[in-house]
């Protein structure tokens, strides 16, 4: 009983198909090793780091012990007796029970006429070693094959096989039949051309007798100008009929036997495997001859079934067509491990990814994109690889969304909604195939421990498109923009496909039921292949393509159609068969596995003889058409990164613009905060202006009213030299009582008391009287009251009340000014600076200031001449005080005053004495007086003197003031004298 452990816990119960299957290996007595299947380490199928030195490992094949003696005689040709398909019904009037007589094949001169003659070089040589690695490896292989016998040799005296250190990667190149798909035959040419001059390998295909299983040569329909046909076709077809006479068949079918451990010899003395002729002999019941494009025997390793089998095909993948490798074979016979390979013997899937790769680099001057996805087709249901497990829900894992196959005309037949994800690197792409390879269905059978339950398709979709050279745009740029400038972009598809081992009915019924699908699936894929035959002769022509499609039943099963365009010619498709022989050493041991290789080998002929391929190169499409799904992503990529650079561009421009408007409403705010920087400045400089021209006016007014009170001060002092008050003299004393035409004097013409004059009556100029001796004292005493003490003590009240408001108002003229210069200092300084260079009235202004500070300087002098005067005035009111209190007590000092208020009296009476003197006569004239008197006297000379001697000390500072003042006291002098 076999145990089974899936991956995937539920697993659909399909029935038993009710249909026939395939014939099946002879049941035999089998120990089942069968066992929880364990997944294959994705490690240990990732090809090494070194995968593209694989001839290293190709040398480090053991030997091959010996080569079966090979003869082409045909006492040993034994006949092949084919009694029905085995992979069901034939066609009706097709047959594959035939009889070959190997001695009807034609003898080995057939091949040395291909060598060079009827067989044209490959095509393919040219672009066949791009890259120095596989110069390398073809030149040492070149150098091995020197070592080895020539197949003629071979052929003619069968000896041991020389060895060339494991048969290696090449070491059968050169002898074997070249192929449109086969790059064995290029290596010729390119390494060695003496190589050339080998014997040929026999032409087979040519050769093979009418009634065999020949194989058709393999070509390109659409080789192009640099790829001439390849070799010609077989002459016959499977059924003995002609074969494709039309020199076209772009299939490559080979077949690889597994090792079997050569314990069976009886059974494998019945089969002759000649890799060198790409033939195998079955010398059995029902025995015949086969020959194929490729065969490799026991001790071809994985990199020689590549080289030989898809590395032209994956190279023309790369170049536009589509390919399809498959391997077919009944289940144990390494299938998988052909294409998948092992760690150190890596097999047809990461061998071909490290070419497509090796390719792109080669190839600089177009662009790729790689995806990659990979599905399988368990129980007749597809299944994505690629998808993680689907989240759980309720407890139960979730399903997988169905995938299902749909056709257009520009894709073909695909499977959708399928995960493909981009890859950019071989490691990248191997661990996601390692991924699906983990996630593939895999358990243990009768036959194989790791048999895989599903057909597993890897498929890889190769973009291209041809690169613009960047130099040629100019800029850097450009060049870029240039680079990613729409060419055409080809698609192509490379599909490597590991298919379910054919297997007889388990034990298990999970087993069976995959086995039925497995089988039904293989059935129809040899039904479909064997009716391609009839159909040859139809190829190409559209109207027929219904009808064909009618009886050819891709619909069967998933796996036909999914290989539908393959099969059907749109595909370069190389098939890879593996047989086993001999039962010792293989799970399947105490079986007999004659039956299921002769289905097999007969399987590949039909596949070789059927199937026409009209592969074309694809299309370089701009993408324009179609829906965005069926268009290549390059091309998606292209309109993303232009629609995105758009974007950005306009993005950009809007960025532009709007900075520029930033930057412009930035510069109008700037421009309009200087201009209210301006105005405001310049308000500022009107109020300061208008501030310093009320100053100034202000300062006029009060410089006028000091200099009126200066002025009355002076003609106090004046008239007190004359013994007149300016109280008096306001109120209209008797000073002018008698002269009318008094009028008081300039600053300026008091400078000189000596020049005071009174105008005289008669019009001439008046001294002025001389101050009266003692008589005039009386004068001085004059007041409201008739009291001179009253009259001074109102003048001194009248000064000190004076100077008080001058002081404030000087004060506060000094403080508005301080504040004016601080706050505008530095503002208007510039404006100012400016102004005082271009406006003279500025100019004048400040000129008037700056006059103005002097004004107030002389006005404080004057201020502290008129302290002076105030305790001048105060003192002698004192000594008055003093001398009226003697007076009163009969003192001598009494009597004096009233005798000098009677003389002042007289004098009053009297004119006033026109008196010419100085004041120095005025004190020799109180030299007499009593000490009172004099002392009065000495203080009203004292005060004169201060007065006058201010004036005239401020007399050249005040020039300007003058006109003012003297108009100002011409209109009191008027005024007085009007009185
Ligand atoms: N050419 C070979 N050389 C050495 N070992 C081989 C070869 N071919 C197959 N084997 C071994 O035989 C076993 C079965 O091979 P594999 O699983 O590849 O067969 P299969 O055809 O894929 O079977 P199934 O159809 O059941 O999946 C594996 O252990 C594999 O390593």
């Amino acid at each position: 009983m076999s145990a089974t452990t899936l991956p995937r816990p539920s697993r659909p119960s399909i029935a038993p198909p009710t249909g026939p299957l395939p014939s099946l290996p002879v049941a035999k007595s089998r120990v089942s090793n069968i066992g929880p299947a364990s997944r294959t380490s994705s490690a240990s199928l990732l090809p090494s780091p070194t995968v593209a030195a694989r001839a290293v490992s190709s040398s480090a094949l053991p030997l091959r012990p010996s080569s079966k003696g090979h003869t082409n005689s045909a006492s040993n040709v034994p006949t092949l007796t084919t009694t029905e398909s085995p992979a069901g019904p034939l066609p009706a009037g097709k047959s594959l029970r035939k009889t070959v007589s190997i001695g009807a094949f034609p003898q080995p001169p057939k091949h040395v006429g291909r060598s060079a003659g009827s067989h044209p070089p490959s095509p393919l040589s040219a672009s066949l070693m791009p890259n120095g690695d596989t110069m390398d490896q073809r030149l040492s292989a070149a150098t091995r094959i020197s070592a080895t016998p020539s197949r003629q040799s071979s052929m003619k005296r069968p000896t041991p096989r020389v060895s060339t250190g494991g048969r290696g990667l090449l070491s059968k190149s050169p002898l074997t039949p070249p192929s449109f798909l086969n790059g064995s035959g290029e290596s010729v040419a390119v390494v060695n051309t003496s190589h050339l001059s080998l014997p040929s390998p026999p032409q087979s295909r040519n050769s093979s007798a009418q009634g065999s299983y020949a194989t058709s040569a393999t070509t390109f329909e659409d080789i192009g100008d640099d790829e001439p046909r390849g070799r010609p076709d077989s002459k016959f077809g499977p059924d003995g009929g002609a074969g494709p006479k039309d020199g076209k068949g772009n299939v490559l079918v080979s077949v690889r036997v597994r090792p079997t451990g050569g314990q069976d010899k009886q059974q494998e003395q019945e089969w002759e495997i000649n890799n060198k002729q790409a033939l195998i002999s079955y010398n059995g019941k029902e025995g015949g001859e086969y020959n194929y494009d490729n065969v490799f025997d026991t001790q071809d390793n994985n990199a020689r079934v590549y080289d030989a089998a898809a590395k032209r095909l994956v190279r023309r993948v790369m170049e536009g067509y589509h390919g399809t490798v498959f391997a077919y074979g009944m289940t144990g016979t390494g299938k998988t491990f052909s294409m998948q390979g092992t760690a150190t013997n890596p097999g047809v899937i990461p061998l071909a990814i490290t070419d497509i790769f090796s390719y792109i680099r080669e190839t600089p001057h177009r662009e790729f994109l790689l995806r990659v996805s990979y599905l399988e087709i368990y129980n007749e249901k597809i299944h994505d690889l690629l998808v993680g497990p689907v989240a759980a829900t309720n407890g139960q894992p979730g399903a997988q969304e169905e995938i299902k196959l749909r056709e257009d005309s520009k894709r073909g037949v695909y499977a959708t909604p399928l995960k493909e994800e981009i890859v950019q690197s071989p490691t990248q792409l191997l661990r996601v195939i390692a991924r699906g390879d983990n996630a593939r269905r895999v358990a243990g059978t009768q036959f194989n421990a790791r048999s895989s339950r599903s057909h597993a398709v890897v498929q890889i979709v190769v973009e291209s498109r041809e690169r613009v050279p960047g130099g040629a745009a100019g800029s850097l740029k450009e060049s870029k923009r240039s680079a990613i400038a729409p060419g055409g972009v080809r698609v192509s598809t490379l599909s490597l496909i590991d298919l379910a081992g054919s297997e007889k009915a388990a034990e298990n019924k999970e087993r069976r039921t995959e086995g039925s699908h497995i089988n039904k699936s293989l059935l129809t894929l040899g039904t479909v292949i064997a009716r391609l035959s009839s159909d040859k002769e139809k190829a190409g022509s559209e109207k027929d393509k219904a009808s064909k499609e009618k009886h050819l039943p891709y619909r069967d099963s998933k796996l036909t159609r999914l290989l539908q365009p393959a099969l059907s010619g749109g595909s370069l498709v190389s098939i890879l068969c593996t047989i086993q022989i001999g039962s010792s050493g293989s799970v399947a041991a105490g079986h007999s596995h004659t039956g299921e290789t002769l289905n097999t080998l007969k399987f590949a002929s039909r596949a070789k003889n059927n199937i026409v391929s009209h592969a074309k190169k694809a299309d370089e499409s701009l993408g324009s058409g179609g829906d965005a799904g069926s268009r290549a992503l390059l091309d998606r990529y292209r309109l993303e990164i232009q629609d995105l650079r758009k974007q950005l561009e306009e993005q950009n421009k809007g960025k532009e613009s709007g900075d520029a408007k930033e930057v412009k409403e930035e510069e109008e705010k700037n421009e309009e905060e200087e201009k209210i920087r301006q105005l405001e400045d310049q308000q500022r400089h009107e109020e300061q202006m208008l501030e310093m021209q009320l100053a100034r006016t202000a300062l006029k007014e009060r410089i006028e009213h000091l200099n009126r009170l200066i002025l009355s001060s002076k003609s106090l002092g004046v008239n007190a030299n004359r013994s007149f008050s300016s109280m008096s003299f306001q109120r209209g004393s008797t000073i002018s009582n008698g002269d009318a035409s008094f009028r008081p004097i300039s600053a300026r013409s008091s400078a000189s008391h000596a020049t005071l004059e009174v105008p005289a009556q008669n019009g001439t100029h008046a001294p002025f009287p001389s101050l009266p001796n003692e008589g005039s004292e009386e004068d001085d005493s004059v007041g409201e009251n008739g009291d001179g003490l009253a009259t001074q003590a109102t003048q001194i009240h009248a000064l000190q009340a004076d100077l008080m408001d001058k002081n404030r108002y000087i004060s506060t003229l000094e403080k508005r000014l301080l504040q004016a210069r601080r706050s505008s200092h530095s503002r208007v300084s510039m404006s100012l600076s400016k102004t005082m260079s271009g406006s003279s009235e500025d100019g004048g202004l400040i000129a008037v200031v700056a006059e103005k500070d002097a004004e107030i300087i002389n006005l404080r002098a004057q201020l502290e001449d008129k302290e002076k005067m105030i305790a001048a005035l105060t003192s002698a009111g004192k000594k008055r005080d003093n001398a009226n209190e003697v007076g009163s007590d009969g003192s001598p000092g009494s009597r004096r005053t009233s005798h000098q208020s009677q003389q002042r009296s007289e004098g009053s009476n009297s004119s006033i004495p026109k008196v010419k003197g100085t004041a120095a006569n005025n004190t020799q004239n109180l030299v007499h007086t009593p000490r009172s008197e004099r002392d009065l006297a000495d203080v009203t000379r004292m005060l004169d003197e201060m007065i006058s001697g201010r004036i005239d000390s401020a007399n050249g500072t005040r020039k300007s003031l003058r006109p003012v003042t003297e108009g100002r006291r011409r209109d009191e002098t008027t005024r007085n004298s009007g009185m």
